[in-house]
């Protein structure tokens, strides 16, 4: 049965030293997931947490990471081809991805074909179904959450935009009131492009481990929403709906701290 998990927050003096922790955190999990199951699911978001990911590519981790047992999802993705430079995937793959060595059919990417014809819908549908083929091969076990099931992940890594959505979940959108799917889609994003895919929050929330990191490139609005969620918590925000089944980490840098 689900449970919520106190939010926790670490502050780093910088992107770069956030960026070691980060990587610290990842393999860490990893480890002990291959460790105690012989495998390891991860889940990415876009934006600017694959660069922050950069510090596994070096040692010790990049050698020592059990790459080939990972199983990488992604929690928001965009409704384009995957050589657009809007692609989460194309942004994961060519930055991190492809620099180590998970086996192909470990990494569960949106529909090539309707991302290419820009059909949220059906690329949300048949994302979910995918997801319900893996729990069946037992790679997902499934988290009673409310009245439903979800899948569940053992990380997810998150980003928070400064107007406070984290994956495609928008404030004041109604995708943050989906409980009945795995997976939905939204075609007004307010953050172009406009089309996308997204985990649903139960699902978001079932994770075993949900780590949030968020670094801010001097805007007004990010430290605001961080003030917003941490001190009054505030709602309206979706990512201060995010809780995890075991733990629910905060990185964030100096500058996303300002106002705490
Ligand atoms: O559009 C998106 O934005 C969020 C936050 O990205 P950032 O650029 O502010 O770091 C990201 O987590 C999400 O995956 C992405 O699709």
């Amino acid at each position: 049965m689900a449970g919520t998990t106190q939010r926790k927050r670490e502050v780093f003096p910088s992107k770069d030293e956030l960026s070691v922790a980060l990587a610290k955190y990842t393999a860490n999990l990893s480890a002990k997931f291959c460790k105690e199951k012989g495998f390891f699911t991860v889940v990415l978001s876009g934006g600017g947490l694959i660069d922050w990911l950069c510090k596994l590519l070096e040692p010790p981790y990049i050698d020592s990471v059990e790459w080939s047992k990972w199983h990488v999802f992604w929690v928001d993705e965009r409704v384009c081809s995957y050589e657009d430079p809007d692609s989460n995937y194309k942004l994961a793959m060519d930055g991190f991805l492809s620099k180590v060595g998970i086996p192909n059919e470990n990494i569960y990417a949106i529909d090539k074909h309707y991302a290419a014809d820009g059909d949220a819908e059906n690329c949300a549908m048949l994302y979910e179904e995918c997801l319900r083929k893996l729990v069946k091969q037992n790679i997902l076990p499934l988290c009673t959450y409310g009245k439903y099931q979800y899948p569940q992940f053992d990380l997810q890594l998150l980003g928070m935009g400064p107007d406070g959505h984290m994956a495609s979940l928008f404030p004041g959108h109604p995708q943050i009131h989906v409980i009945d799917k795995w997976v939905t889609y939204i075609t007004d994003s307010p953050k172009p492009p406009p089309k996308r895919i997204t985990f649903t929050l139960p699902v978001i929330n079932s994770a075993l481990y949900n780590l949030m990191a968020v670094c801010d490139d001097h805007t007004e609005q990010c430290p605001r929403s961080i003030a917003e969620i941490f001190k009054h918590n505030n709602l309206a925000l979706p990512a201060a709906n995010l809780t995890a089944q075991v733990e629910e980490m905060w990185y964030l840098d100096q500058a996303a701290a300002s106002l705490l």
